[in-house]
This record gives C-alpha cells, sequence and structure tokens, in this order.
C-alpha cells in the first residue's frame, strides 16, 4: 500500500470509530483511537500533497443529531494535544507575558448553555462544531450546576463538561448491577442522547464550567472569576506565569487525578484573560490560546486469552481475566478482576472477545467491557464458573443477587494459604519479613495451617529450607515476634471473618469490648447494640469466632496479645480542643503547610479526633463542618451549601491545630 493510500484508509478508518463514538458505542478504546489519529498526522506532515479531503483532523465531532439541531454561535472546537514538556514551553513561547490558567481536562462531554437576559433559554451539545443537538429538558432536569437564571442581562453562554462523578457513576452501578454503565464519559454521553429524561432519570451529570462568551463590557476579563462570579461550578484553575510553573501543576494534577471524584484525560492550559484568549483566534479546528495535555491513559483494549477462579480467603471463588499484556495506567496488566459471573452476564463477556481494561490508580484492574461484540468470529467461548472448588474439589455455594460462588470448606488449602497471607499482611498482624511465597511453601510443608503456626516457627526450623539463609529467618523470627502485640482491632480483621470489615473491628474497640474473647461471647444482643452493626454481621462473628475458639486459645498460648490497644481507641481529647462536639467531614487532598507533604486522610482525621471532632463519611444534616483540602468535588460543596453546613478550608484547621499544641504529640 502506498502512502496516500494508507492515508485515506486512516482517514475512512477514523471516520467510521468517530461515528460509533458519537452514537455511544465505541469500538476501541480512546488510547487506540488516538493512536490512529497520531499516525495520520505524522503522514500528513510528512507528505502535506497527500491530505485528504475533508481531512477529518480538521474536523470535531460527528453530527449526531437526536433532538433538533441548532447552529452555534461561534463553533465549538476541540483542542491542539500535546505530551512533552517542549510543547508547553513553545505554548508559553507564543504568548509572552501572558498569564495561564492549568485545569483539568476533564472527560465527559461538552456542553453550550445559552442565557438570554438571565434565563437559561437554550442547552446544546457540541455536535460537529458547527451544529449541535438541542438538549435543554435533559439538561434541565438532569444535571446539577446549571442554574436557571443569572442575575445578567442580555445574551451571554457559559460553556463546560457534563461529567458523570465517579460517585454517581459507582453507585448507579451497584444499583444496577444487571445493567451496568461501561464507564462515566460513555454514560454522560448516553444520557444525554436519552429520547426522554424519565428513562435515565437516576443518573445525574454534573456541569463544570470552563469557557464564557459575553458581549457585555462589565464581566470580569479574568476567566476564573468571571464563571464563579456568575454563580458556576469550577474545576481548580491554577494561574500561572511560565511553562516550569504549568508544568508542575500538570504534574500535580497528574497525581491526584484518582483522587477527585470525575475521570480525566489530561490538563489544559488555556489563557487566563478573556480578550487575550479571543485575540489570539482559531485554527481550523482548534482555539490558538489553549493546548492539552494528555496523560496517560488508563482504559485501553486486549484480548481477554482465559478466565481462571481464584479461591479468596473468605472462600468467594472470583473470576480473574488472564489478558494479553496491555500497557494500561502506566503498567503492564496481565491479570484484571471480572468482579462475579452476574458482572460476567451483563456484560456480556466472553473469552476470546476484546474487552476494554481499565487501571486508574491504585484501583485493581478491571474488565469494563466488551467493545465491538458485533464484530465476534464465533471462536470466543463462554465463561464457564465452576462446580466444584478448583483448590479443594468440594461442591460451592451461590449467594447473593451477584450469585458469587462460595466455597464453604474450611479446611481448604487455598483458602488456608489466603488466609495465612492475610494474617500476615500490614492491616492485620503486619509479620512484613515473610511474603505470600514464603508462606504458601510453608503452608505446603505442612508447617503453618493457622495463624497460631506462625508462633512457634523456629529459626532452626525455617534454616532446613533450601533458599532461607541466617540473615533471613533471623528477620522472619525478629518479625513474628513483633506480630505477638497485634492487639483486638487488628486480631479480628487478621481473622478474615465473612462481612466483618475493618470497620467493624474499630467499631467493636470503641463500643468497649477489651479483647477477641469478649466478643465472641457477646450474643447477637450484644454485637447488635455496636453502632453500625447489623444481625448479618453479628451472625456471622458469632458463628466464626466460635469455630476459631481453639485458635484464639492456642494464640494466647503463643504469647499473642487479644486484648483492645491504645491506637484501637480513639485518641483522649486535651481539654478546650477546639473541634469539641463537632461532626466533621474530610474533604479532598490534605497536606501539612509545615511540610507541604501530603498527608493521608485518616492521619488528618484522627487529629481531628484529637481536637475533639468526631468523624463522618458524608456530608448530611448533622454535619457541622466540612473541612476542605485541594482540589475538592463539586458534588460535595454543594450539598453542603444545601444543608447550611459550614466550609472551612483545611488552612485554617491546621492553625487550630497548631494553637491547642496538637501536632508535636
Ligand atoms: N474511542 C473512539 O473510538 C473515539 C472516537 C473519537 C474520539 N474519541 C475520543 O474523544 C476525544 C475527543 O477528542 P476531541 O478532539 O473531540 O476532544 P479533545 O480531546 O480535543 O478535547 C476537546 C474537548 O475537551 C473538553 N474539555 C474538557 N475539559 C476542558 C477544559 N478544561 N477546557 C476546554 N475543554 C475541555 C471539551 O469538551 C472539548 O470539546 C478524544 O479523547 C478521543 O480519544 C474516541
Ligand atoms: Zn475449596
Amino acid at each position: 500500500m502506498d502512502t496516500g493510500e494508507r492515508i485515506q484508509e486512516l482517514a475512512d478508518r477514523i471516520v467510521v470509530l468517530r461515528d460509533a463514538y458519537y452514537r455511544g458505542s465505541p469500538e476501541v478504546a480512546d488510547a487506540d483511537y488516538d493512536a490512529v489519529e497520531d499516525e495520520l498526522r505524522a503522514l500528513i506532515e510528512a507528505n502535506p500533497e497527500l491530505a485528504p479531503d475533508p481531512n477529518p483532523l480538521e474536523q470535531v465531532g460527528a453530527p449526531a443529531v437526536l433532538h433538533a439541531p441548532i447552529r452555534h454561535s461561534r463553533p465549538m472546537l476541540s483542542l491542539e494535544k500535546a505530551t512533552r514538556p517542549e510543547q508547553v514551553e513553545a505554548f508559553f513561547a507564543r504568548f509572552p507575558g501572558q498569564s495561564v490558567v492549568v485545569m483539568p481536562k476533564l472527560d465527559g462531554l461538552s456542553l453550550a448553555l445559552v442565557y438570554e437576559d438571565g434565563r437559561l433559554a437554550r442547552a446544546i451539545t457540541r455536535g460537529d462544531g458547527t451544529t449541535g443537538d438541542d438538549v435543554t429538558p435533559l439538561v434541565r432536569a438532569l444535571a446539577d450546576g446549571v442554574p436557571e437564571r443569572l442575575d445578567v442581562p442580555g445574551r451571554i453562554e457559559v460553556r463546560g463538561e457534563a461529567v458523570m462523578l465517579r460517585s454517581t457513576f459507582a453507585a448507579y452501578n451497584a444499583a444496577h448491577q444487571d445493567k451496568p454503565l461501561i464507564n462515566p464519559r460513555n454514560a454522560a454521553a448516553g444520557t444525554l442522547r436519552a429520547k426522554d429524561p424519565a428513562t435515565v432519570a437516576e443518573r445525574r451529570l454534573q456541569f463544570l464550567a470552563f469557557d464564557l462568551l459575553s458581549d457585555a463590557d462589565d464581566t470580569d476579563a479574568d476567566l476564573d472569576r468571571a464563571l464563579q462570579t456568575l454563580g458556576f461550578t469550577v474545576a481548580e484553575m491554577r494561574h500561572c506565569d511560565d511553562a516550569a510553573a504549568a508544568q508542575a501543576v500538570i504534574t500535580t494534577i497528574e497525581q491526584q487525578r484518582n483522587d477527585l471524584d470525575y475521570d480525566l484525560d489530561g490538563a489544559v492550559l488555556r489563557l487566563a484573560d478573556r480578550d487575550a484568549f479571543a485575540a489570539a483566534g482559531t485554527r481550523s479546528s482548534s482555539p490558538r490560546g489553549a493546548l492539552a495535555f494528555k496523560f496517560a491513559a488508563e482504559e485501553k483494549t486486549t484480548i481477554l486469552a482465559d478466565v481462571v477462579w481464584d479461591v479468596g480467603k473468605t472462600g468467594k471463588i472470583a473470576p480473574v481475566a488472564w489478558l494479553e499484556p496491555v500497557f494500561v495506567g502506566g503498567t503492564t496488566v496481565t491479570r484484571a478482576t471480572l468482579a462475579n459471573q452476574e458482572v460476567i452476564r451483563a456484560r456480556g463477556i466472553k473469552i476470546g472477545d476484546t474487552v476494554l481494561v481499565r487501571r486508574a490508580g491504585d484501583v485493581i484492574p478491571f474488565v469494563a467491557g466488551v467493545l465491538d461484540a458485533a464484530k465476534r468470529t464465533g471462536a470466543e467461548r463462554d465463561i464457564v464458573p465452576p462446580s466444584v472448588c478448583p483448590s479443594c474439589e468440594q461442591p460451592l455455594t451461590e449467594q447473593g443477587n451477584s450469585r458469587e460462588l462460595f466455597c464453604t470448606n474450611v479446611a481448604c488449602p487455598a483458602q488456608t494459604v489466603r488466609r495465612l497471607i492475610h494474617w500476615a499482611s500490614r492491616a492485620a498482624a503486619d509479620i512484613d519479613a515473610i511474603g505470600g511465597v514464603w508462606i504458601e511453601r510453608l503452608a505446603e510443608a505442612g508447617i503453618l495451617e493457622h495463624p497460631s503456626d506462625f508462633y512457634h516457627l523456629t529459626k532452626e526450623g525455617l534454616l532446613e529450607f533450601d533458599r532461607i539463609g541466617e540473615v533471613s529467618a533471623t528477620r522472619m523470627i525478629d518479625s513474628i515476634d513483633a506480630s505477638r502485640q497485634v492487639g483486638l482491632r487488628r486480631a479480628l480483621i487478621g481473622l478474615a471473618i465473612p462481612m466483618a470489615s475493618e470497620g467493624t473491628a474499630t467499631r467493636m474497640c470503641r463500643a468497649g469490648f477489651g479483647s477477641l474473647e469478649e466478643v465472641a461471647d457477646a450474643g447477637v444482643d450484644g454485637l447488635v447494640a455496636v453502632e453500625d452493626i447489623g444481625p448479618k454481621v453479628a451472625a456471622s462473628l458469632i458463628e466464626h469466632l466460635a469455630r476459631l475458639r481453639p485458635e484464639l486459645e492456642r494464640l494466647r498460648a503463643a504469647g499473642v496479645s487479644l486484648d483492645v490497644r491504645e491506637e484501637d481507641l480513639p485518641p483522649v481529647v486535651a481539654a478546650g480542643a477546639p473541634l469539641a462536639g463537632k461532626t466533621v467531614v474530610v474533604t479532598g487532598s490534605i497536606s501539612d503547610p509545615r511540610s507541604g507533604e501530603k498527608v493521608p486522610r485518616p492521619a488528618f482525621q484522627r487529629l481531628c479526633e484529637k481536637a475533639g471532632a468526631t468523624i463522618a463519611s458524608s456530608v448530611s444534616a448533622t454535619t457541622d463542618l466540612l473541612i476542605t483540602g485541594a482540589d475538592v468535588g463539586a458534588a460535595k460543596l454543594t450539598k453542603a451549601e444545601k444543608l447550611g453546613v459550614t466550609v472551612i478550608d483545611q488552612s485554617e484547621i491546621w492553625q487550630q491545630l497548631q494553637q491547642a499544641d496538637l501536632l508535636n504529640r
């Protein structure tokens, strides 16, 4: 094939892929689509005379009109893309002396809101950039952050991104396991393509503004201030005066990517001054005054090579996808979780399919769904759940709506190993010198079966294993010795009792139980009296602690403490504590102003507790304070505002903690 033919082929492919994508059923992952664009761009650059006509790279979106076509006042364009720091420098060099705002590049779909004399007149999708779709009723019914009225005369247009918040997406999928949404972006697109608001009533969207077209002279020239003054929610915009500052913000946004409540696929740089932005003008398909810095993809497609069924510490048999290796979310992924039978059925996944794999941050990679099921060859195979345990070959039981499979044989070898590994994990006894591989080997050798067996290991015994030397044997024994101080909370976590979470263990300690034996003896009434402990959790605790009674005795005999420890209890509140009696919610990313370092949220919450606060996980009518860190999800703020909860910046709390002398202990 010659270059001209290749160019035409790529151009045609782009048209097909865009069409599918903007109809809401993409055939490939964005990263794969971008690769096609990149190849075409490179070929045209090298051979400008062979540029196709029309050139899809000079066009925007697709003419996806479902409701009523509306012409945009000014075209809604795409953005010039960058992936390297030099491109950021070149952008600043083009606009000497200008301040630039750097903000997240939100992964939803763009929307133009037209206000006439202070009233929301129309909400229009981008469409092909020139003509969009009138989605006003849907936006009115479903989008937060779209004020019905503005206090400004004349015509103004606010542009921004309609996203489905990750929290909304997760809640929706939890409630609709039979018909899950594939990712927040598709979900947002699908929502705005609905024919009638009632069919998508549970799919709330959030509008985040990033552009303002106004002819009025008295509107603030600074984009950020202008939008906020009008009352719009804006993803944080940071002003930068040079490329180095912008690069630092881009890096921060990328690092915080997974702490935010919305998907983003990059950072957008844009002239902060609205007049300067307008004066910079446009190219065929993008404004000159903006640049999109793209991050590594968190979703890719690959082939599902096989599915194996893995036995967990509570006996749950979970399907694990074996994938053709794919680079996604910064690492090469070969395994991913498939959740359970129901998810497999609902997503229609078969072995041999091209699947969409998602890996964001610390989240375990998972198979989000099948793309392009129409292109199946017929060689794909159904995923068949096992009828007996892959480890002990005992029959399995099915539980719950999602039809999770369980092996209930407590002597199951795979479960035994998983439970031992769990006992040794950081959240439990924290025996960090013995890794999972050695635990498995020791279990296979018949030396480890119960957690208490760790405490009978001897250096001499360990030295008999080929690859354990003097040094590692000593480290292993020291680490086991230290773990004898595990205490009630972490021991309860370490026993891996079904339905008992880390929160359950914390609540038991705070409810006044002094030891694991006291929990075991409490009976249903004693347990359900504990806040947030329901009858199911109580029943599971009673059943399993009764079964584990001999093991508790063995642990005690080996000198392991199962009594409540100081660290298990709420901190002692100092007299005159600044947050005494207040129920607080902490949101956003927290950092210590003295060092500038990020502080894990639980650590900050513990500080607040020392200052007398009661911590709650979500804002409600009983919340007194919402403490905000950086990059706070708009939804939380809106909710706090509606409920009249006081919102207070973390800096103020740090100051109070400092003044109460709570920081240096
Ligand atoms: N999977 C597929 O088959 C397929 C097909 C076509 C397009 N796509 C994907 O769709 C995207 C579309 O590309 P595009 O060129 O239309 O859009 P783009 O990536 O160039 O970005 C432009 C869009 O970014 C959005 N945006 C988000 N935050 C913004 C901010 N702070 N400031 C300004 N704009 C902001 C706006 O909606 C704007 O329309 C790409 O990510 C591409 O991978 C995928
Ligand atoms: Zn089994």
